[in-house]
């Protein structure tokens, strides 16, 4: 793979002093998707905005598909499609006049069998003669999709794409971004919702103060950072931690009543028996056990811990 999208020294001040991207390195391979993650007011947006040409450039450089974003602006562009967070539609045009218009705004004619293609795939080509105002809330979601993919982009931007949506149409939003990268298209997503980044995404990127805090396989992240932990609930309250266990990563919970016991699940050997035996031996009756694992969440909150969330 090979990047489609560059990102060097990227820093943005807004006029007002807020300094909303700090010196940010992102290249964003062909055919992959990239989720970035990061709380409100992290820079998204104006990272999007940014790539995208909508937010002018205070210091840095973006290259897409070999152009820059300032000096070749109309072929730079010409390779992005972007759906924004809110729904901009005229509600009485018909979905085909919509999606034919916009190709038009990017200097592109005819294009029938793509719109056709597009629309299919997106499950509008029913829908093609019905005015917006008559859609479902899901439907013009996919007309703004549809509407970014009718110039033929290479890079698919999806801001926020299902703020405030209900669990359903979550749902079905990722897997219509599953279907466009199964197509071809390199998709950059940014959401808040970690859960959303965890099903999506090949990598993660998290964003926090206007800095990318690490980009990441989100396989590996997961391996790399996603530690297990077993929980002990104890029959008899422990007054301290058993003794010649040092050697052991335990903790004893509030009112002595749990041991937590951290262990990489992708080790040699747990050491889950030696600690059972070990706990046996020096009288410790185990009323039960649980395990947990440390999802993105706990990773992310890490990572972003003390940052402003405005
Ligand atoms: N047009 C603007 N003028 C001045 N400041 C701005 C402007 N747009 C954004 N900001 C500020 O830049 C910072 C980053 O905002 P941005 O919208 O990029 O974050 P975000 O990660 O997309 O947040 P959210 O998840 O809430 O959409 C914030 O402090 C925000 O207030």
């Amino acid at each position: 793979m090979s990047a489609i999208v560059s990102v060097k020294n990227l820093s943005k001040r807004y006029e007002g002093g807020v300094h909303a991207l700090k010196d940010v390195d992102l290249e964003i391979e062909e055919g992959e998707i990239l989720a970035l993650l990061g709380p409100n007011g992290a820079g998204k947006t104006t990272l999007i905005s940014c790539i995208c040409g909508m937010a002018s450039i205070t210091a840095g450089h973006v290259v897409v598909g070999g152009h820059d974003n300032v000096r070749d602006y109309r072929k730079a562009r010409a390779l992005i499609g972007l759906v924004p967070q809110e729904i901009n539609l005229q509600p009485f045009e018909t979905v085909m006049n919509t999606v034919r218009f916009t190709r038009g705004l990017f200097g592109k004619r005819g294009g029938a069998e793509h719109i056709e293609r597009v629309l299919r795939s997106l499950s509008l080509w029913d829908k093609r003669d019905v005015q917006i105002r008559a859609l479902s809330g899901g439907m013009k979601r996919r007309v703004l999709i549809a509407k970014a993919l009718s110039h033929e982009p290479k890079v698919l931007f999806l801001d926020e794409p299902t703020a405030g949506v209900d669990v359903g149409l979550r749902k079905e939003m990722w897997s219509t971004v599953a279907e466009l990268r199964a197509h071809g298209v390199t998709v950059i997503l940014t959401t808040h919702y970690i859960e959303e980044a965890e099903a999506m995404a090949d990598r993660i990127g998290i964003i926090s103060g206007g800095e990318i805090k690490l980009v990441r396989d989100k396989a590996a992240l997961m391996r790399e950072l996603g530690r297990k932990r077993l929980v002990i609930e104890l029959t008899e309250p422990a007054a301290h931690l058993p003794e010649g266990m040092d050697d052991t990563p335990l903790e004893l919970g509030e009112a002595g009543r749990e041991l937590t016991y951290t262990y990489d699940p992708g080790g040699d050997g747990t050491g889950i028996t030696r600690l059972l035996t070990g706990l046996r031996e020096r009288g410790y009756k185990v009323r039960d056990v649980r395990t947990e694992q440390s999802s993105l969440e706990d990773i992310f909150v890490d990572l972003t811990a003390g940052e402003d969330r405005t």
